[in-house]
């Protein structure tokens, strides 16, 4: 597997702090993949954002991006290699309509008027938004806001996408979408996602969880793994998903196979007690 990001023994302190926000963090990412990074509130997700995206400089440490060590020259052209979709999608809208919205990243590349056209029609189109193309971004519900969001991420064609708690403020449904969309861009766009969350039911779609806390690796692993140590999670500030605290209580009274079980496999699994009885 090919890495795009290698992060060595980063360390960041805050100016006005005694303790690291990042201590001593190394981590790789791989093309292609869905990392979580999961923590709690002031565990270091953000600043570990703001690291990789160069907004704020490590102390110690090296970060390579697309095989390059990141320094003072090159931090410009590494971040054109990025996107980042945020939390609240009305406090990134800058334009009066969709398109001019997603127009915003290309028109600072300079890219010509002509191509920039396609571009958004490229992008609406991959988020399944070109119906709302005149449409005042704010008059959209919270789930469109965000594809429109990804489409203008998407119109700057980033390699890599960072989600800093992009789906916390969607209801259950519209969370579902917007996760089912990234999954599929991420394969057919050839895209590397990390998304950043508190939240470790967000988690299910992607290949590999870290946990961090205080700055530091506390956990790796594929989701199953993670979500097997229940509720040890709770050590680190995290609650339990819920199809594992359902398992653990039906462990009690039905036999059910060892190891975490999704909803689905829950779901089939129940089914054939059911046809069993
Ligand atoms: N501008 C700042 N100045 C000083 N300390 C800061 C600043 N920003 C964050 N911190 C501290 O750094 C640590 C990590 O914060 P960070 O925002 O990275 O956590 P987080 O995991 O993103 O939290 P949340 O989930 O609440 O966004 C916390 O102890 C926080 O108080």
């Amino acid at each position: 597997m090919e890495k795009i990001i290698s992060i060595k023994n980063l360390t960041y302190t805050y100016p006005d702090s005694k303790t690291p926000a990042i201590n001593d963090l190394s981590l790789d990412i791989y093309k292609n993949e869905w990392l979580s990074i999961v923590g709690k509130n002031g565990s270091g997700k953000s600043t570990l954002t703001k690291l990789i995206d160069g907004l704020i400089e490590a102390d110690s440490g090296t970060i390579v991006i697309d095989g390059e060590v990141i320094n003072e020259e090159n931090i410009w052209d590494a971040r054109t290699k990025i996107g980042i979709i945020f939390q609240n999608p009305d406090h990134q809208f800058v334009g009066a309509t969709v398109e001019d919205d997603v127009a915003f990243g290309l028109e600072n590349q300079g890219m010509p008027r002509e191509q920039m056209v396609k571009e958004i029609d490229r992008a609406l189109d991959l988020v399944k938004m070109s119906d709302f193309k005149t449409r005042d971004p704010q008059s959209l519900s919270g789930g469109q806001k965000q594809r429109v969001a990804i489409a203008g991420v998407l119109a700057t064609k980033p390699q890599i996408v960072i989600m800093d708690e992009s789906t916390s403020m969607l209801d259950p449904d519209g969370r579902k979408k917007v996760l089912d969309l990234v999954q599929k861009l991420r394969q057919e766009q050839d895209l590397t996602i990390i998304s950043i969350t508190h939240d470790i039911e967000e988690t299910e779609l992607s290949q590999r969880i870290v946990v961090i806390n205080d700055g530091k690796i506390v956990q790796a692993g594929t989701p199953s793994s993670i979500y097997d140590i229940g509720p040890h999670l709770t050590k680190f500030g995290l609650e339990e998903p819920f199809s594992s605290q359902l398992v653990q209580t039906l462990r009690n009274s039905v036999k059910l196979p060892e190891g975490y079980l999704n909803e689905e496999e829950l779901k089939e699994q129940l089914w054939k007690l059911h046809s069993s009885m």
